[in-house]
């Protein structure tokens, strides 16, 4: 279980839910991992937990809506292991609110963390792949949301449309230095970041009613797709989004 032993992955918003998943797998398979979110703490937190189970891992804070706090995630890794081989963008963010009601600055918010931090984490990451001249893996974090419509999304929803678009645009770019980019279309993961509206009277069993496979996924479910889309394996595939949703996208 070494499969990305030598390389060095950051993944953003890796403090919980699915980013930490991937970032624990990712330190079991050997990597370097940069555990990176908003809170100090937490980045240590998590990133001592892999150094407990014999990985190496180190914590660096990082907003992703800030191009400096970008620049500074990427300078602080480079200064610690000198390269950077793997970057997931998983940092994002979702809120619940009909259409014809949600507010400017919540959308500000929520397009300032899943589209700008997305691209410009992006942009340096091929920056820095281009310039060490030994291709990459970039891993946008997508959903089922960029394929199908879900009521009271459409702030998040266009998010996730504009990032498969991204990963498309990337890839195309990127072929001719072998950096691969790819997105993982997530389904419906129990985490935090829908814990409230799952809260609600009815709504977990009416979703978990609709998934083929039977049940919520668990951010683990993501960690061997992210794996295999950091991993030599995946060199011949670029700019595609893979599903790992249960089923949720065969109906
Ligand atoms: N849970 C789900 O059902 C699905 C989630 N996704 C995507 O997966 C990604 C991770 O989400 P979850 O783990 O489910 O949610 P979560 O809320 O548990 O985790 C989100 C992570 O992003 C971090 N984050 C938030 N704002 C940030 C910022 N400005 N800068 C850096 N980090 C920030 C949070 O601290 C947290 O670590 C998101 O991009 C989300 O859109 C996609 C499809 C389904
Ligand atoms: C925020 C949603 O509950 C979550 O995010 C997604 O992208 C999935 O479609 C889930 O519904």
């Amino acid at each position: 279980m070494s499969r990305l032993a030598g390389k060095t992955a950051i993944v953003t918003g890796s403090t919980r839910g699915i980013g930490r998943g991937i970032a624990v797998r990712y330190g079991r398979e050997g990597a370097n991992v940069v555990v990176s979110g908003t809170n100090a703490e937490l980045c240590e937190e998590v990133a001592e937990s892999i150094r407990r189970e014999g990985g190496s891992a180190i914590g660096i804070v990082c907003d992703v809506s800030d191009l400096e706090q970008i620049n500074r995630l990427y300078d602080k890794t480079l200064e610690r292991f000198g390269e950077i081989n793997i970057v997931v963008n998983n940092a994002g963010i979702a809120v619940f609110k009909p259409f014809v009601e949600v507010e400017p600055e919540t959308v500000r918010k929520i397009w300032n963390v899943n589209l700008f931090g997305t691209f410009f984490s992006g942009q340096r990451a091929a920056k820095e792949m281009i310039r060490q001249g030994k291709g990459g893996k970039i891993i946008n974090m997508s959903s089922i949301s960029e394929e199908v419509g879900t009521a009271n999304l459409t702030q998040y929803a266009t998010t996730k449309g504009g990032i498969k678009i991204m990963t498309k645009c990337m890839a195309l770019e990127l072929a001719e230095y072998g950096i691969n980019v790819n997105a993982i279309g997530a389904g419906v993961i129990d985490t935090d970041i829908s814990m409230e509206e799952f809260s609600k009277p009815g709504m977990r069993e009416e979703t978990v009613r609709r998934i083929p496979w039977g049940r919520m996924g668990e951010p683990e479910d993501l960690a061997g797709t992210a794996v295999f889309l950091a991993h030599e394996d995946s060199d011949y595939v670029t700019g595609t989004t893979v599903y790992v949703d249960g089923g949720l996208l065969a109906m």
